[in-house]
């Protein structure tokens, strides 16, 4: 845990992401320039005997040099970049260390679908528990719209998540979140300490990346917000700084430090809300709300006006009232087609003979309340 401006170094599993411009800076390739110091963070980390996992972006920019005369890449040229960049950063990663280190290539498909996430969870813990470093990136080759983060910095908070880290270390090509962005406005300012995420926060991170990087500092307060809300510090710190990793080191804060809430949300409402994907989504009436004493009733055939999606039994749904509010994520125990053909039928007895046979829509145990957050 850390207090103020300070820490006290109580971490034990940190998860460290690493962002483009420090892998291939020049885009003429990998190169070790700025990887050498993180590499002696995370060898000092480990002989504090902190667990590390290190979620690597730059394979795009690794693999730009192999196809040089191509101004504006498209997708597929894009993905072709990330497979052949992703080995050479994976090998030079590999020889900056004297300890075993393992590559894990995910989407959001896979961290998602909750078995899948398991899997992954287990996996990084066993290669910790096997002394082994995990490098993390999306597997940019197989991703569609649809199955993607999108971002490393997203990514890095769930991976945080799934590693139960207590520290999500976000290294990039600036010093911190700023008030404003700094490359824009020379009166820009540097934000030491964020102690609660809101819109002002986003207004400071604005929308726009660097050079090489995907999503700026709008996506690293996102991966702030899912981070701390699981009670993962976060930080925001220069990776090309040797002195940023010092002051780490040092117990000091050298970047942008957001604090965890008070109240962490649990491990299954925290993947709900932040890293499953609703599949379809259930619209209930306006003056709609949960009465959680009688939970077999919690959302009834009655309550609700539309059914919007496809979706199957166990898939993630929003619930949402008319007017837009988004009320909570449940795991659904019936398919749309049938939520749909029940909540048309004229007799209620016929639904609530139904439902009292098959059970409950939704059940408390796999929901989280939204309270109108943007997920
Ligand atoms: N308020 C801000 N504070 C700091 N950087 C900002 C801000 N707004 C925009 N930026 C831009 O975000 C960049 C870092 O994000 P990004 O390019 O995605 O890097 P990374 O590869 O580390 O993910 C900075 O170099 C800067 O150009
Ligand atoms: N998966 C991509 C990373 C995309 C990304 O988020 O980049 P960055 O903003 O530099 O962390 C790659 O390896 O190029």
């Amino acid at each position: 845990m850390v207090h103020g401006n300070s820490t006290n170094f109580k971490w034990q599993r940190v998860v460290i992401k690493v962002g483009s411009a420090l892998i291939a800076p020049d885009r003429k390739g990998v190169s070790s320039r700025y990887l050498l110091g993180i590499a002696q963070f995370i060898v000092r980390c480990r002989e504090m005997g902190i667990q590390v996992v290190l979620v690597s972006s730059g394979s795009v920019a690794a693999g730009a040099h192999l196809f040089p005369d191509i101004d504006k890449p498209s997708v597929s040229i894009k993905k072709a970049m990330a497979a052949a960049g992703q080995t050479e950063m994976i090998g030079i990663w590999n020889n900056l260390f004297d300890f075993s280190t393992a590559q894990i290539l995910m989407t959001h498909g896979d961290l998602r679908d909750r078995e899948r996430y398991v899997s992954i969870k287990n996996t990084i813990h066993t290669l910790l528990d096997n002394g082994i470093l995990p490098i993390i990136n999306e597997n940019d080759t197989v991703t569609t719209d649809k199955l993607r983060v999108g971002d490393n910095d997203n990514l890095s908070a769930m991976v945080a998540a799934a590693s139960d880290a207590d520290v999500l270390i976000i290294c990039s090509d600036i010093n911190g979140l700023y008030d404003k962005n700094p490359r824009t406005y020379d009166d820009a300012v540097l934000v030491p300490v964020i102690k609660e995420i809101n819109k002002h926060t986003y207004a400071m991170a604005g929308s726009e990346a660097g050079l090489l990087g995907t999503g700026g500092m709008r996506t690293k307060v996102e991966a702030a917000e899912k981070a701390t809300s699981h009670g993962i510090d976060t930080f925001i710190i220069n990776g090309f700084s040797e002195t940023a990793f010092n002051q780490l080191l040092a117990g000091q804060n050298p970047g942008t430090h957001f604090f965890p809430v008070a109240k962490p949300m649990k491990e299954l409402v925290h993947w709900m809300t932040y890293t499953s994907d609703a599949q379809g989504e259930v619209v209930v009436e306006n003056d709609f709300e949960f009465d959680m004493d009688i939970q077999s009733e919690l959302l009834t055939s009655e309550a609700i006006a539309e059914v919007r999606g496809q979706f199957t039994v166990g898939d993630t749904v929003l619930i949402t009232k008319r007017d837009g509010t988004k009320l909570a994520k449940a795991v659904s125990n019936y398919s749309s087609c049938l939520l749909s053909f029940i909540a048309d039928q004229a007799d209620d007895s016929f639904a609530t003979d139904f439902q009292s046979n098959t059970g409950s829509i939704i059940s408390p145990k796999n929901m989280a309340m939204l309270n109108n957050k943007t997920v």
